[in-house]
């Protein structure tokens, strides 16, 4: 018997950020695995012209949750949406269902978030640094609360090569931040920003730092760790393999990649590629939460969910097997064939983007505008371009996670436990990974049916084709210009042509004299 599955048997747990990539996956294995837990309180807003109801109906009944319903068919009775939105005052929670979390909550997984990287500073604030210290408010009115996890990343501190399972000081307190957020107005916020993340990449994980030092300062008598994920991916086994929902991370740029619109990055094929499988951050997760709560640390303990020094990959094998995937399991109607150009430098990715990004999206939109529609493509492109700018910081450099608390945790669970929790990722085949993930994107972020794959492989041939002949022509008309504008050229073209006849006289005479 798991004994963290039991530990959470009868037990009331508030989640934040639930309806997000990993609250999702954070779910689904707590019903699945303790389906006689009490009830899951979620804190969700309305979206999109959707009640908390409403997303709560569509999450439960998605293929992620197809498993839990033979487990624990009555879950729609254990989930409690509450609408929250954490950007206000008391997370705008009504007194009665407030009065119902603080008497009842157990544990806490506070997963909430803005994942922008180009979130303006005070909304990044008021999210990851202002809400988790009102939780913490909360978590401290909690009479029955056993542990509070909060979800940080492996990148609050990504202006360090080296970073312990520790909490780095930021220059300005988090307090200071917070009260200045309320007096300034956008204009200097925005001017100062720079000043304030420093030699941080955005304001995400500026933010994120903060929180953890909120966490520090804020825990009380509280029961708190900090769990520090790296790059989270799809689904490694569970539920099933390749499960993702969103173009956080790596998955916008392989479907980017995938469907021939991105052919080159300004990358580092030997850098670490420190993704991990969002099963195996929710499976540590849920450790840290029993043993939190069971063992009660005497200080707040840091886990790194990384996978770099358990088992490293780089961006080059990600992206070799990523692009071999694509010759498998083509992605449909791709406007280029998929290709991978890794530049280290500048100068050299400014002219990819021109020659393999900005040149074709041109040159198709004159062609919709021939066409009489509407061109479209050059803004798209921007957009991607845009996008990858603010992730190549994270391909372009390594670094190294201590992970003695996370390697402690692993020792301190039963083989049961290890196996049904399982967050070794020694154990994880990069290749299979992969290739899964890129399956799930297309199953489950392009909904594309595999029926499809022969037709998507027809048009990836007729694209082929369509560049060889570009090329051809292209080529012809450099030189015919040049022959027409160069003695060399005309002379080295006079040399060419001889030779070609003479060669060919020779093939005729030899084989008329063969006969
Ligand atoms: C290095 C090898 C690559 C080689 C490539 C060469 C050729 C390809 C060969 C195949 C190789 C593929 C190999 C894998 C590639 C790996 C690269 C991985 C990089 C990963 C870095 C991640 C670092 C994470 C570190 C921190 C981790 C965390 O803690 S938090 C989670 C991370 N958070 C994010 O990822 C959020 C990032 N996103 C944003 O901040 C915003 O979305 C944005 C600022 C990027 C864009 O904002 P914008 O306002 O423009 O609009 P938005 O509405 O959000 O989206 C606009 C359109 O762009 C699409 N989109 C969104 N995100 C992505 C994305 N990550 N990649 C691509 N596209 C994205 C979005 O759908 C919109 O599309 P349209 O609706 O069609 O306009
Ligand atoms: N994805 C990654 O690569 C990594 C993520 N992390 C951390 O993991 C955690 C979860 O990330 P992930 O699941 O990927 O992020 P998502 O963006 O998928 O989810 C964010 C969640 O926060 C909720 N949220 C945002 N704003 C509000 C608000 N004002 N009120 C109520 N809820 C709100 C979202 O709700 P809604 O659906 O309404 O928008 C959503 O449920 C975050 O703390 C993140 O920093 C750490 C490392 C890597």
């Amino acid at each position: 018997m798991s004994m963290i599955a039991a530990f959470y048997g009868g037990k009331s747990i508030l989640i934040t950020g639930a309806t997000g990539f990993m609250g999702k996956v954070l779910m689904e294995k707590l019903f699945r695995t303790s389906p006689d837990l009490k009830v899951i309180y979620i804190l969700v807003r309305t979206k999109a012209g959707q009640t908390t109801q409403q997303r709560v109906f569509q999450i439960l009944n998605s293929k992620l949750f197809e498993k839990v319903k033979e487990v624990c068919p009555n879950v729609h009775e254990k989930i409690r949406a509450i609408y929250a939105d954490l950007n206000q005052n008391d997370f705008a929670i009504s007194k009665e269902d407030m009065q119902e979390l603080l008497s009842c909550t157990n544990i806490i997984f506070h997963c909430a978030a803005t994942v922008r990287f180009d979130d303006p500073l005070r909304h990044a604030v008021q999210l990851n640094v202002t809400a988790t210290q009102q939780l913490l408010l909360m978590a401290s009115q909690m009479p029955k609360l056993e542990a509070f996890i909060h979800i940080s990343t492996a990148f609050s501190n990504c202006n360090l090569k080296h970073i312990d399972e520790v909490i780095y000081p930021c220059p300005v307190e988090p307090k200071k931040i917070i009260d200045s957020m309320e007096w300034l107005d956008d204009a200097i916020i925005d001017e100062i920003t720079p000043k304030l993340i420093g030699d941080r990449p955005n304001t995400y994980t500026y933010t994120k730092a903060l929180g953890e030092m909120v966490v520090q300062q804020e825990s009380g008598n509280l029961n708190i760790a900090i769990i520090r994920p790296s790059i989270v991916g799809a689904t490694w086994q569970e539920p099933f393999p390749g499960w993702v929902d969103n173009l956080n991370g790596p998955s916008g740029l392989i479907i980017a990649a995938g469907k021939g619109f991105l052919r080159s990055i300004r990358a580092t094929p030997m850098a670490v590629a420190d993704l991990i499988p969002v099963d195996t951050v929710v499976n540590l997760t849920l450790a840290v939460g029993w043993y939190t709560a069971v063992h009660r640390p005497k200080s707040t303990l840091i886990y790194h969910c990384t996978s770099g020094n358990f088992n490293p990959c780089n961006w080059g094998k990600m992206g070799f097997q990523v692009l071999a995937t694509f010759e498998k399991v083509p992605f449909e109607r791709a406007f280029r064939r998929p290709n991978a150009d890794f530049t280290t430098n500048t100068i050299t990715s400014q002219y990819w983007n021109a020659v393999s990004h900005r040149a074709p999206a041109i040159i198709y939109d004159f062609y919709l505008r021939l066409t009489g529609r509407k061109p479209r493509m050059t803004k798209l492109m921007n957009r991607l371009l845009r996008t990858v700018s603010m992730l190549e910081y994270f391909v372009n450099r390594s670094w190294e996670w201590s992970t003695y608390n996370t390697e402690m945790l692993m020792s301190e669970l039963s083989p049961e436990d290890q196996r049904v929790f399982n967050f070794d990722v020694r154990q994880l085949n990069w290749l299979e990974y992969i290739e899964n993930y890129v399956l799930g994107i297309k199953k489950y972020l392009l909904k594309e049916d595999m029926a499809g794959i022969p037709e998507a492989k027809q048009h990836l041939r007729r694209l082929r084709n369509i560049h060889y002949l570009f090329n051809t022509a292209l080529f012809l008309i450099a030189w015919r210009l040049l022959i027409a504008r160069s003695q060399m050229a005309r002379n080295v073209w006079f040399f060419i042509v001889s030779f070609c006849y003479k060669f060919l006289s020779y093939f005729r005479a030899s084989s008329t004299l063969k006969v």
